[in-house]
């Protein structure tokens, strides 16, 4: 791979002074540099990629065995190999599938899991299943991480679809969170669902204890409104959930993975059982797709390829996620941590350390919000930051399609202006014309230069449905899984979160009130005194 690698940085060499806006001189750019799944496309033809770049990152995706690695995934594989275990969320919504692991066959569960989720969703939005003072009108999930940006990203990417109870989404352990939550639910009428894998999440189990004493003084039997999610029974018991409002997943499902199985009950609730098949439904397809697709038409190989020339082989070191819609204001949080979580290692499968730059900061807002805020240095900053857009032909509201043409608009002519720039020479015309002269002409026109060629992604699709969001999600899991088999990273274990858990476990007790360790850092005994003197 060495050599490939090589190459590349030759030929980012050989392209760093060309203008990716010269490269539409062949006409048949936007087709050659684009893929469609379906009715879905995606348009990289805005960056620096040429067709011997493109040769060169498949010969790299190749070398890397992207097509072994990606059916030893879906075979069920223990390609986690740090933590001993098999990746297979794409089982959870392939139902028909029938994988092993080790030898046994695990579909059965599967199966038996999502029939047992959706004669939950069925019984709590068709009232046989009641809060002691009546129909569920609300639903709060508690979890964190990969039991919280599933589901709040999805609920309200699908918010068309709802007619459920209203979902609500409790994650922080700052009690502000729980408590502006909980403020003006009914608990007579709520249903608590606790979502965690391991349910031994501090920040989960503290919001969960405090769901319960908010609803023990309203209702008689508060576990009877609860549920959980999590694949540890023996805890759930213990908490007084009954097994039947359980409803678990195994070790091969990784959190931030897991919003198709038992996590995405609350999305199920909140849309129906029907919907939430037709969500499985397009995480399937796209699976077919990467399965099968060559990978110069595989639109998770392509994105991954993309996202390797910017941050690996240009050395670009953030990519923006750019939603132009409104509903997917989440997907950047749940992008940040598929993807930071995922690639964000230091050493390769092996435990050296990584000679590249591994994954890259993931940030972003919807637009056109974004565009009054920072995309003042997206334009004209000193870094460079690859832009992935995301759109859809039409919204939503029909009787506002106005506004969904206005939002076209802007996303087209932002990607556009970040490729094509403003010279100096356009510039001194606008400063012409807006009166100056001579030196403060000059002065002037420098301020309003574009240096144009910004990379960006186009993601287009008819309509944010059940099924699309389902192949965005899978698309950019794909992604994610492409990019660390090519990094030679594990992208399925996290590490990385375990040290902070530890220190901020052993400093509990110093904020109850035990004296300040000697041995603490400078730094945090001074933080900590200022507590003690404002508590
Ligand atoms: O579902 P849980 O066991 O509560 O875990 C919740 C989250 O916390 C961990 O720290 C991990 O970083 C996440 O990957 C996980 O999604």
């Amino acid at each position: 791979m060495e050599e490939i690698w090589r190459r590349l940085d030759a030929k980012a060499r050989a392209v760093a002074e060309r203008p990716i806006a010269a490269l539409f001189e062949d006409p048949s750019r936007a087709g050659s540099f684009s893929a469609r799944m379906g009715d879905m496309l995606l348009d990289f033809s805005k960056t620096n990629i040429d067709a011997e770049a493109l040769e060169l990152l498949i010969d790299l995706a190749d070398a890397a065995g992207v097509a072994a690695c990606r059916e030893a995934m879906f075979s069920g594989e223990k390609i986690n190999e740090t933590e001993g275990r098999a990746v297979l969320h794409t089982a959870l919504r392939n139902p028909s599938a029938s994988i092993a692991v080790d030898g046994v066959d695990v579909m059965p569960g599967v199966r038996r899991t999502l029939a047992r989720m959706r004669d939950f969703a069925d019984a709590v939005r068709g009232g046989a299943f009641v809060g002691q003072g009546g129909p569920i009108t609300d639903v709060v999930n508690i979890g964190i991480g990969g039991s919280d940006l599933g589901p709040a990203m999805a609920c309200l990417a699908l918010a068309p679809y709802h007619d459920g109870p209203r979902c609500h989404f409790v994650s922080n352990v700052d009690a502000a969170h729980i408590a502006d939550t909980l403020n003006g639910l009914d608990p007579e009428t709520t249903l608590v669902i606790v979502a965690s894998k391991t349910f031994t999440t501090v920040e989960t189990m503290t919001n969960a204890r405090t769901a319960r004493d908010w609803m023990a003084g309203r209702v008689k039997d508060p576990a009877a409104q609860f549920a959980a999610l999590s694949s540890a029974t023996d805890r759930t018991s213990e908490f007084g959930i009954a097994p039947g409002r359980v409803f678990g997943f195994e070790d091969w499902v990784g959190g931030r993975y897991s919003i198709w199985g038992p996590i995405g009950l609350s999305l199920t609730i909140a849309i129906g059982p029907e919907r939430f098949d037709a969500f499985l439904g397009g995480g399937a397809a796209m699976d077919a797709h990467f399965r099968v697709a060559p990978f110069r038409q595989n639109l998770p190989v392509l994105l991954a390829l993309v996202g390797i020339w910017h941050a690996q082989v240009l050395g670009h070191a953030t990519r923006a996620v750019l939603p132009y819609d409104q509903r997917l204001a989440r997907l950047p949080a749940y992008l940040q941590q598929l993807e930071m979580e995922s690639n964000g290692k230091g050493v390769t499968m092996d435990g050296t350390p990584a000679t590249r730059p591994t994954g890259p900061v993931v940030w972003g807002e919807p637009g056109t919000n974004g565009q009054h805020a920072f995309y003042q240095l997206l334009h004209q900053g000193t870094q460079v930051v690859p832009c992935e857009f995301l759109v859809a032909a039409r919204g939503h509201e029909p009787q506002l399609a106005h506004h969904h043409r206005l939002l076209l608009a802007n996303a087209l002519a932002q990607s556009k202006a970040l490729m094509r720039g403003r010279s100096l020479e356009e510039a001194r015309a606008l400063a012409e014309t807006a009166g100056f002269r001579g030196k403060e002409l000059d002065r002037q026109a420098r301020h309003r230069v574009f240096p144009g060629n910004r990379p960006s992604t186009t993601l287009i699709y008819p309509q944010l449905t059940p099924a699309v969001l389902g192949r965005i999600v899978a698309l950019y899991e794909h992604r994610v899984f492409t990019e660390g088999v090519i990094l030679g990273i594990n992208s399925f274990d996290q590490w990385g979160v375990e040290l902070g858990k530890e220190l901020a476990t052993s400093l509990a007790p110093v904020l109850d009130g035990a004296p300040i360790p000697e041995e603490l850092d400078g730094s945090t005994r001074a933080l900590l005194r200022f507590v003690a003197e404002h508590d």
